[in-house]
């Protein structure tokens, strides 16, 4: 390499392949991340050294909103005569894109849905290897996680990951503020959310309190990967092309045994102390986690199984042997899970909110698939939960 090329950041080998095409579709998908974060957690720099660096992909950012272009000239350094913002209004797109010096690509989203971003994608000159869209200010990431992965199917995107960017100073500060009328913080959903965190800015923090924020996080999601960052600097191979909602490896159910502080126990924590619990959480934690070990189940269990994620995803009820429905069952913000059966077939099961999936594991895979195993991350997840589906499930 000559002295005055730009570094490569990421081993050639290393690049994400794109999305497989599918039989609908002539075209292959593109994959696209999500990114969340609380106020001043590091969004905006980890998508300025995306747009900047030399990485060799050609990525669109769409941001949720970045101004004037005013702002974007002096952000990005890269003063673009022909830039127009598009309209949520009249929804016009045609030339919304900032064509940068890396070959990126950079959008404003603000109130546009996913048609609009796929059309964008469509319409970029020379095409796009991967999308990333920043979620600023949802205050739930949840339903849209959900939105883009429902649209998968009749969609040219394929829903890479969530990745989530927090302050490691105050994230536990963030996670304890309350809410009104019991509702859950901003923070804590989109831990629960993501697939991976970046725990950023460790260098203004202590490696005790960097420790701290790690195992709080992972009390809150067993099956987040998580990296330390500094300016949200990271091998971008490291970020894109998870397949958490993919692969059977992507899924971080793997990783939950071993990473979960307090492994297949309950964590529950009482709304009327103020004080923090051992493991760093606030006592008024609204999100909670469960993780059931599962023995091969017989393809009957497998249809209980089945049955019992029904009548919790999608009525909010916990089904009974007699066939009745009980109510006040948690709210599931994300499920995730394997599940071997005694015939040798495995499957992958990935939810977000109301909607889940069962996937079959290609004998390929199989190694990837740890042992059998549910984890639920919600609101009122707990002990109630596990009994309920051992005994539904008859284990
Ligand atoms: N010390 C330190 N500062 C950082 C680090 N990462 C980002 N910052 C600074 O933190 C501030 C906020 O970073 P942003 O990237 O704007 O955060 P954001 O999440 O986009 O914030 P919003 O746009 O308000 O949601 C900026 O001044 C950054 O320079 C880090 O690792 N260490």
């Amino acid at each position: 390499m000559a002295d005055d090329e730009p570094p490569q950041l990421l081993e050639l080998d290393s690049v994400p392949e794109a999305g497989p095409s599918t039989k609908n579709y002539d075209r292959p998908k593109v994959p696209i991340t999500l990114l969340t974060g609380y106020l001043g957690a590091g969004k905006s720099t980890l998508l300025q050294y995306i747009l900047t660096a030399e990485h060799g992909y050609k990525i669109a950012v769409c941001m949720n909103d970045f101004g004037d272009t005013t702002d974007i000239e002096g952000v990005y350094r890269h003063p673009s005569k022909s830039l127009t913002l598009s309209d949520p209004t009249t929804q016009t797109t045609s030339s919304s894109f900032l064509s940068l010096p890396n070959g990126c690509l950079c959008c404003s989203v603000k109130d546009l849905g996913i048609a609009a971003i796929e059309e964008m994608v469509a319409s970029a000159p020379g095409g796009v290897d991967w999308v990333v869209v920043e979620l600023t200010g949802v205050a739930d990431p949840g339903p849209i996680v959900r939105t883009f992965w429902a649209n998968e199917e009749m969609g040219d995107l394929m829903l890479d990951g969530v990745i989530c960017v927090v302050d490691s100073r105050n994230v536990l500060t963030q996670l304890a503020e309350e809410r009104e009328a019991g509702e859950i913080n901003e923070c804590q959903k989109q831990v629960a959310c993501a697939d991976v965190i970046l725990l950023n800015k460790v260098d203004l923090v202590k490696p005790e309190q960097l420790s701290k924020v790690e195992s709080t996080i992972r009390t809150l999601n067993p099956t987040l990967r998580v990296h330390h960052t500094t300016q949200s600097r990271m091998p971008l191979g490291d970020l894109f092309n998870i397949r958490a909602f993919s692969d059977s490896a992507g899924t971080g159910v793997r990783e939950s045994q071993s990473q979960t502080p307090h492994n297949n126990h309950d964590h529950q924590y009482d709304h009327d102390h103020e004080h923090e619990h051992d493991d760093g959480l606030p006592h008024h934690s609204k999100i909670t986690t469960t993780l059931i070990p599962l023995p091969p189940l017989t393809s009957f269990q497998f249809a209980k199984t089945k049955e019992f994620l029904e009548t919790l995803l999608w009525d909010r009820k916990y089904p009974s042997a007699e066939g009745s429905k009980t109510n006040s069952a948690p709210e599931i913000l994300r499920t995730k899970g394997y599940i071997t059966l005694q015939d040798g077939t495995s499957h992958v099961l990935q939810g977000v909110v109301d909607l889940f999936e069962l996937k079959e594991v290609p004998k390929s895979e199989k190694e990837k698939v740890g042992d059998g195993k549910l984890v639920f991350i919600g609101r009122g997840v707990g002990e109630e939960l596990k009994a309920r589906f051992v005994e539904f499930v008859g284990l």
